[in-house]
């Protein structure tokens, strides 16, 4: 089963970055490569970890001729095929193992042009703060955008310190967050941190997201045991980058989970696709399969069960008024990856003539 024959400190070193027996798995096809986990990004040099440690790495230029789209280059997050080269502490990759869930920006232009800000995240901590911070159509959309993902949203309501009524604010979130586990706590104080604790299995990588100011950093700290990321207000003007040569954007937490800590990570560029929005409003999906018309758009139609709801009170409004501008812009969206796909298709025959795509042969 060990094709890959790793020493058992290689192991362990793998391990603490999330390596598992599906990864060995999957790594079987890459027999001549050695396996390793992108921890942080410069543009096109990565940070990387592989069974000996920490190394940096670029693409093969193989890997770059037959990347179609900027979202088959490496992100952090993503398990990878490489080759270190002797007597360097670098490395080139060849290839990016299956991504169990990827976060992508949205980018303004094509869709060949957006960009993987973070890959493999089992659990995404969506965080907002209990002050002015707090918005239910913003949860709404970064929920939509995590379902969009793969990966499973905790939705996060930080300063409870601040807050009176918690209570009702975490029943709000729960109402337009079905089956999301909601949490209220305290980065600050330490109030309701024991009950991260279920997400946190070792080699289980966290995300976590939400807006300038609500406690990413302070939280990140605590849960860390240590000061890893500055917390606004102390943080130097110039310091804004923090980056360093030991900067991380992904890091091992003491108990054995790994923390994705990215800069396009921190505040996504929220976006909708299809099936995200179908989780993000099971409600309406489900009371609309009581419409009278299959097409029911839910404005004026006759035997309509959504506006039902809304004048019956059991509905909220505003609810249905996010629902609708989500479908605008997943109309949006499928007109330009239809664009796109074309575009990708056409690209893809004018390569067929060149040499076959399985030659591994070929080096950098
Ligand atoms: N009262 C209270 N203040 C908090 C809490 N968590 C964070 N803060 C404060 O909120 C401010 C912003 O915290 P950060 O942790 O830097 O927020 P951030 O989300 O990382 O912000 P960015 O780095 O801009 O994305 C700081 O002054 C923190 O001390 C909390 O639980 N309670
Ligand atoms: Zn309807």
């Amino acid at each position: 089963m060990t094709l890959l024959k790793l020493k058992q400190e290689q192991l362990a070193r793998l391990t603490a970055f999330g390596w598992n027996e599906q990864r060995e798995a999957e790594m079987g096809m890459y027999g001549e490569y050695e396996p390793a986990r992108v921890i942080a990004q410069h543009s096109n040099l990565y940070r990387i970890v592989t069974g000996s440690g920490e190394l940096t790495a670029e693409v093969s230029g193989k890997f770059q001729f037959e990347a179609a789209a900027r979202s088959d280059y490496p992100a952090v997050g993503d398990w990878l095929a490489v080759k270190e080269l002797p007597g360097e502490s670098r490395a080139i990759i060849h290839a990016v193992l299956p991504r169990r869930s990827a976060m992508i920006r949205k980018a303004a232009g094509p869709m060949v042009a957006e960009q993987v800000i973070g890959a493999n995240i089992d659990v995404l901590f969506i965080v907002n703060a209990l002050n002015d911070d707090f918005n239910l159509r913003k949860i709404e959309r970064y929920l939509v955008a995590a379902w969009d993902s793969g990966a499973t949203p905790v939705v996060l309501l930080t300063k409870s310190d601040l807050c009176s009524d918690t209570a009702a604010r975490i029943a709000d979130v729960e109402a337009v967050a079905p089956g999301v586990p909601v949490h209220a706590i305290s980065a600050l104080q330490g109030g309701g941190i024991d009950a991260l604790a279920s997400y946190m299995r070792p080699g289980s990588t966290i995300g976590v997201t939400g807006s300038s100011g609500v406690g990413k950093s302070t939280l990140l700290n605590r849960l860390a045991g240590e000061e890893l990321q500055q917390v606004q207000g102390i943080r130097e003007d110039d310091a804004r980058g923090r980056h360093t040569t030991t900067h991380r954007e992904l890091f091992p937490l003491p108990g054995g989970a790994l923390m994705m800590d990215t800069p396009g990570m921190r505040e996504l560029q929220l976006w909708e696709a299809d099936e995200g929005r179908e989780e993000a409003f099971a409600d309406i999906e489900a009371l609309a399969l009581s419409c009278r018309f299959r097409d029911c758009r839910h404005e004026s139609e006759l035997g309509c069960a959504v506006k039902a709801a809304v004048q019956d009170g059991s509905l909220d409004s505003r609810r249905l008024g996010s629902y609708r501008k989500t479908g605008r812009e997943l109309a949006h969206q499928a007109r330009k990856e239809r664009a796109v796909s074309q575009r990708l298709k056409k690209n893809a025959a004018k390569r067929q003539p060149a040499a076959g795509r399985n030659d591994r042969s070929v080096e950098d």
